[in-house]
């Protein structure tokens, strides 16, 4: 847990949820009294629906007083024009988003995001008072020819640039990192705490950041290895997909937290 013991929880719904789960999802929060869950903590919680919800997710969480952020799952690599399908960072700010999820594996892998591409992203949400929260991680084949920290620096590295041009212009830019290693998502196989802390400090120390990065871990986070992922020292918070698509494992690891 990083210093302060403060977790930064995120809900990557990815493209699985509907507003009647939306509203299932909101009902137990309020139900089971997810602020006063958190007020001995400083644990901050963001829920990153598809775009299409966002607005709703937002109004709602804001109707009924949840302590929750709202995180868009991706953002255009334009700022704005004729881009057709596209939504821009301006797009989900305006409509309560706080951030992004930028650079996810799935969509590295199914879209053809590449660096280059997530880096323009992370330099539009700096530009536009977005939270940027950049995915980066290994696939299996990489790990396996012993090749991580390399494409982990590779990956990581124009992300330095981008926010050390920011700076620059704003040194209060906040900056999340998140360690997903590609085969540790939704397999079961969560990585090592081990592996989780040399990534950590080769991405803290490895590079000159103008501002340390938080860094997240995803990856087959649940029930039974959540404490011990949250043990980690610097380890700034985690970022989940499927064992948080049921509400009472969201607040059963909120309590396990607690
Ligand atoms: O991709 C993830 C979060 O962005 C992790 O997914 P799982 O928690 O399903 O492994």
């Amino acid at each position: 847990m990083a210093a302060g013991g403060r977790m930064f929880l995120v809900a990557n719904w990815k493209m699985n949820m509907t507003r009647d789960r939306i509203e299932t999802y909101l009902d137990a929060l309020e139900r089971e009294r997810l602020s006063s869950m958190l007020s001995g903590t400083r644990h901050q919680i963001a829920l990153a629906p598809t775009h299409v919800y966002l607005q709703d997710l937002s109004r709602e969480v804001l109707r009924r007083g949840l302590p929750v952020k709202i995180f868009a799952q991706d953002v255009s690599s334009r700022s704005e024009g004729a881009f057709t399908g596209e939504v821009s960072v301006r797009n989900v700010l305006d409509v309560g988003a706080v951030g992004s999820i930028l650079g996810h594996s799935e969509r590295r892998r199914y879209f053809q995001e590449t660096d280059a591409d997530v880096a323009r992203k992370t330099s539009l949400c700096l530009q536009a008072g977005a939270i940027p929260l950049v995915c980066f991680g290994e696939s299996r084949e990489e790990r396996d020819a012993g090749e991580t920290l390399r494409v982990l620096r590779h990956q990581v590295a124009p992300i330095v640039e981008v926010v050390t041009k920011a700076f620059r212009e704003n040194e209060n830019i906040p900056v999340y990192l998140a360690y997903e290693p590609v085969w540790a998502i939704g397999s079961g196989k969560n990585a090592s705490c081990s592996d989780i802390e040399e990534v950590i400090s080769t991405v803290l120390e490895g590079f000159s950041w103008p501002v340390p990065p938080c860094i997240l871990y995803g990856g087959s986070v649940n029930l039974e290895n959540i404490s011990s992922l949250a043990a980690l020292e610097n380890l700034a918070g985690l970022l989940v997909g499927s064992a948080w698509l049921d509400p009472e494992t969201f607040l059963d690891s909120v309590r396990a937290l607690s």
